[in-house]
């Protein structure tokens, strides 16, 4: 792990990818095609839920000043995570992800 202080905005390395991303994948989370990013679609019982949960998604997301990109019909939330400013995976992303985890349970 580097000890800069932009560590969370910078690209995650190969070993990083294979210690920390792996349980999300468990959980269903998947590379996006052509890009690296990583999304997960969530469905709800209905839109109160699924607004909820984007709702403390949201303040968590602002909180970090790390925002996901995400589509709601009713109630599925497509969500999908990348990092612009190093434009790929970082760890803020992994950080959100797991965030969200909890979040949908
Ligand atoms: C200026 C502001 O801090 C940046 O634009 C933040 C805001 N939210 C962000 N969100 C995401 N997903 N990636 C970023 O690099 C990012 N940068």
């Amino acid at each position: 792990m580097t000890t800069s202080p932009n560590a969370k905005r910078i690209k995650l390395s190969d070993e990083e990818r294979a210690s920390q991303l792996e349980h999300l994948k468990t959980a269903g989370w998947e590379m996006v095609d052509g890009r690296d990013a990583i999304k997960k679609s969530f469905q709800f019982q209905d839109f109160n839920e699924a607004f909820g949960f984007m709702t403390r998604v949201a303040l968590k997301a602002d909180k970090m000043d790390h925002h996901p990109e995400w589509f709601n019909v009713y109630n599925r939330v497509e969500v999908t995570l990348s990092t612009h400013d190093c434009k790929g995976l970082s760890q803020r992303d992994i950080t959100l992800a797991e965030f969200i985890e909890k979040t949908a349970e």
